[in-house]
């Protein structure tokens, strides 16, 4: 019924355990049916729980609730609202459960049912989604097939937002303080080197989730894997990410993956311009992508 769509505030005693999804940024997310008439006729949702007793966590995940709340694209996961847990005085973010789970479990069990034609029509989604958040100024750090999730056979959004940034009114990136257990190979070399991050690193990101989509999230194909072949696994003396931006200032990029469509590929080395103001937009890059879909 469509009141329970529009459901902001759950509670805690209607929620019904199911089992756990994953571990994002700041906490685990578990899916759960929201059943008040207790006939197990409720909806599935997805509850993000904040790791306890950690305290700065809780600032971030507030500012997490507020920025999934604010976005509203159908290439972006929904938020539903939040469930007050009393006794511990925490809270939840509760999101729609998309039941496909995440884009690299499905293209590891759909392999040979997709192809080429499907991931341009999931690279022109996740496109749109970007070109969303850009508009509401907002930076997804994040950004990898890890963090897409799968509504249907033809239907991707993006979601975790727990590195998710506005980007200041005055300024062009955001410069981050703390890069935590950052994921570099999914990095642009000013994100790396500066802890800067801009649309324009996120068009970088969105470039390695192209070479994720067009190998399928093959896993001994995957970005980390790859350049740490190339940077040498015998890691001495200088750490992983200053040869990481060493190999990228001598122009190495990620191969392409097989049977990727030449045109694709030359698309995903726009998005690794070393410099920033080399890389697309993500309109023209989705652009480029709808014009590849009608050929
Ligand atoms: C941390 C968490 C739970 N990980 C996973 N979520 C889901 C998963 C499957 N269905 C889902 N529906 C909603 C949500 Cl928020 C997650 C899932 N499936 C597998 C995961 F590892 C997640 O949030 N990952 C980021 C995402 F994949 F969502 F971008």
């Amino acid at each position: 019924p469509s009141h329970q769509q529009d459901q902001s505030v759950y509670e805690e005693r209607h929620l019904r355990y199911i089992s756990p999804l994953g571990k994002g940024n700041f906490g685990s997310v578990e899916l759960c049916r929201y059943d008040p008439l207790g006939d197990n006729t409720g909806e599935l949702i997805a509850v993000k729980k904040l790791q306890p007793n950690k305290q700065s966590n809780l600032e971030d995940f507030q500012k997490e609730i507020n920025t999934i709340r604010s976005l509203h694209c159908d290439y972006i996961v929904k938020y539903r609202g939040v469930c007050y847990s009393m006794g511990r005085l925490s809270m939840s973010l509760v999101m729609e459960y998309l039941p496909y789970g995440s884009l690299i479990g499905y293209l590891e069990k759909n392999r040979q049912h997709v192809n080429n034609r499907r991931m341009l029509l999931f690279a022109s989604q996740i496109c749109k989604g970007l070109e969303y958040l850009q508009s509401m100024r907002y930076v997804h750090r994040d950004l990898a097939a890890r963090n897409i999730l799968v509504a249907s056979d033809t239907l991707v959004k993006i979601a975790d937002f727990g590195l998710t940034k506005i980007i200041p009114f005055d300024k062009e990136y955001y410069r981050v303080t703390h890069p935590g257990e950052s994921p570099i190979f999914w990095y642009a070399p000013e994100s790396i080197t500066e802890s800067k991050f801009s649309h324009k690193s996120d068009v970088w990101s969105f470039g390695v989730v192209l070479h994720e989509l067009f190998s399928y999230c093959e896993h001994n194909r995957n970005p980390k894997r790859l350049y740490m072949q190339e940077i040498g696994n015998d890691m001495q003396g200088l750490s992983i990410s200053m040869h990481l931006v060493d190999i990228l200032k001598d122009n190495w990029r990620l191969p392409a993956p097989p049977l990727c469509p030449p045109r694709i590929y030359s698309m995903m080395t726009t998005c690794w311009g070393y410099r920033a103001e080399e890389r697309p937009t993500f309109s023209t890059l989705g652009d480029q992508i709808e014009t590849s879909i009608q050929d």
